[in-house]
């Protein structure tokens, strides 16, 4: 095996161990690989020094070998990496394991060599057959567990793209981290029953770093969703389940569109390494997930982005999007002088039968061979156009349960419009407030507003909604929608989302308030401000299930009045399907 691909051994480290003088070897092996990320040098033999005469003699220099350290990255405990740890605790804890028992040892794999002289990452960097994947994480990868084949007396959690629980397999492991070890699949030999490869419907799936669920039916692909929405819960809200505050959690909502339905792409391409001027097109398209060769065919080429033609996840205009986009690039690549993202966004145009379609589109992507503007007709009431717009300034519209957005091609909106009427209409029931009385009012406080689309979908029936969004774009968007929509009790600001408790002078008991922050979450002082104001009612959207189960116990546990509320319903949306990413959506009531 190749060992370039995977480990630079300094020159210096290239002889037998042996040659390392003892007390550097006993520092080498003693040194915490978490603690210290500085480089440590090791004094070398000295050099013989000429007998003859000793005026001749140089002073001697003692040479330093640098021994590579591992450098642990600082992760945010509810990114992949984050998640991956307690998954990984999770599993070690099933199978009697203990942390020390699966520890590898980073030093060895990046420093030593064997009793051969081989580098004993070698040993580490194999393929194992007969691999049984036990279980599946949050970011859509399996799991399993192998000997250590260094320390024969301890085992290694393996991390398996692809791979689904009940597969048999062989993989081919290639990196090594303290707590796991990364692998491609190379081979299921024995299929898991949940395993259904004739689904599969990208010739890229099983490379493509985009989709994780394709050989699985969309039942199964719900089930998972779930089940990584309760494992968010174990892991970032035990007290709440120790307490039995949690309720069931609802099954996934389904987006009614499986494939055909991303209506944003940004296919990149990088300027290989010490290369001025292209000469070669690089790849465009999407990251590559390891080497797996488990599928017979290789399409796309080795490099680190695949070359892709076409995504089945992307919507009909978007591919053609693609292809026009792909055609130009074939001829302008030699211009480029780094590399870029290509971004691809969906535009909705409603037609006017008395012009034609062409003249009705604006500027989009168009076939560079004809200078024609792609188009996709369709008929959802009255007719449609769809265009790709690439020109991140432009402004997008979309259609959502009768009413219009318009937004920046750049910024963020939602990227499956097929599931927002479904999710905007759960939402808008969950904010409701029971009435004690007839006609009492109703307020609406809608933090991370982005460019309005809970706001507007949520107006009707409440007499007032205050929106606050810290991007002064999506909040100049969010007034524009609200006056395209003749809808006049919205009211935007621009700031962060705590800002809103200053200037709020709704009454707490007749106002609820929508959450939708990006992947991070809230922050303390946005939550400790919520719950002093202590809205009747609060539905918490979130794209990242971890930093919203760690919020929502932070919220109900450790703030003071956040002790008053229950929460009501737990469950993930299908945003993404054929992916591992969840959408979730948690109501807290006031009791
Ligand atoms: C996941 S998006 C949701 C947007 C909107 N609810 C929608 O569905 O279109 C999160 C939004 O929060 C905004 N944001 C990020 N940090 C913020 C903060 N501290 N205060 C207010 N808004 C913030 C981002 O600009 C983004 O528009």
């Amino acid at each position: 095996m190749p060992i370039g691909r995977f480990l630079r051994i300094p020159p210096a480290l290239r002889r037998p161990i042996s040659c390392i003088p003892h007390r550097a070897f006993v520092t080498m092996v003693s040194e915490n690989v978490n603690a210290s990320t500085k480089v440590e040098t090791v004094p070398a033999a000295k050099r013989p020094v000429a007998e003859d005469s000793v005026a001749n003699r140089r002073p001697v220099k003692t040479r330093k070998i640098k021994l590579r350290k591992y450098k642990a990255k600082k992760v945010d405990e509810t990114s992949p990496l984050g998640v991956l740890q307690f998954e990984i605790d999770g599993l070690i804890a099933k199978e009697g394991l203990t942390k020390d028992e699966i520890r590898n040892d980073m030093v060895a794999v990046l420093n030593h060599k064997d009793e051969n002289g081989e580098p004993v990452a070698l040993r580490y960097h194999r393929e194992v057959s007969d691999v049984q994947v036990l279980q599946i994480g949050a970011s859509g990868d399996g799991m399993a567990i192998v000997r250590n084949p260094v320390e024969t007396n301890k085992k290694q959690v393996v991390v398996i793209p692809f791979a689904l629980p009940g597969d048999l397999v062989k993989i081919r492991v290639f990196k090594t981290h303290p707590a796991y070890v990364e692998a491609d699949l190379l081979e299921v030999t024995q299929k898991s029953p949940l395993r259904d490869d004739d689904l599969i419907k990208c010739k890229y799936f099983g490379k493509c770093a985009g989709c994780q669920f394709q050989s699985l039916t969309y039942e199964e692909q719900l089930k998972i969703k779930r089940d990584t929405v309760a494992n968010a819960y174990k892991y970032f809200a035990p007290k709440l389940l120790a307490n039995n505050l949690l309720p069931i959690i609802g099954d996934t909502i389904p987006s009614p569109k499986m494939f055909d339905y991303r209506t944003k792409l940004t296919p990149h391409f990088d300027m290989p390494k010490k290369v001025h001027k292209l000469e070669d097109r690089p790849p465009l398209g999407f990251g590559q997930k390891g080497r797996p060769s488990w599928r017979n065919n290789s399409p796309g080429g080795i490099k680190s982005i695949l070359d892709i033609e076409e995504c089945v996840i992307g919507t009909q205009i978007l591919n053609q999007g693609l292809a026009n986009e792909r055609k130009k690039f074939e001829r302008e690549f030699k211009d480029y002088k780094r590399g870029a993202t290509i971004l691809l966004r969906e535009n909705t145009r409603v037609l006017d039968s008395t012009q034609s379609v062409e003249e009705q589109l604006g500027e989009a992507s168009q076939d560079i061979d004809t200078g024609k503007t792609s188009f996709v007709q369709v008929t959802e009431g009255r007719p449609l156009a769809k265009t790709c717009v690439t020109n991140s300034r432009q402004v997008i519209t979309e259609h959502i349960n009768g009413y219009t957005f318009e937004f920046s091609a750049g910024e963020f909106f939602q990227n499956n419009n097929s599931i927002l009427p479904r999710v905007t209409e759960y939402v808008c029931s969950n904010l409701q407030i029971p009435n004690s009385t007839p006609g009492e009012p109703h307020y609406l406080v809608d933090a991370y507003c982005g460019s309005g689309l809970f706001s507007i979908t949520a107006s009707k029936g409440v007499d007032k909604v205050i929106g606050v969004e810290v991007s002064a774009d999506s909040v100049l968007f969010a007034e524009r929608n609200a006056k395209n929509n003749a809808v006049e009790n919205c009211q935007f600001v621009v700031g962060k989302a705590e800002r809103i408790f200053a200037s709020i002078d709704t009454p707490n008991d007749r106002t609820s308030v929508i959450l939708d922050p990006p992947r991070k979450g809230c922050d303390d002082v946005f939550l400790n401000q919520l719950a002093d104001y202590n809205p009747a009612r609060i539905v918490y959207i979130s794209c990242n299930v971890h930093s919203q189960a760690r919020d929502m116990q932070y919220f109900l546990q450790e703030t003071e009045k956040g002790k008053q509320y229950k929460v009501e319903s737990l469950r993930g949306f299908d945003f993404f399907p054929q992916t591992h990413h969840v959408e979730s959506v948690c109501v807290l009531s006031r009791v």
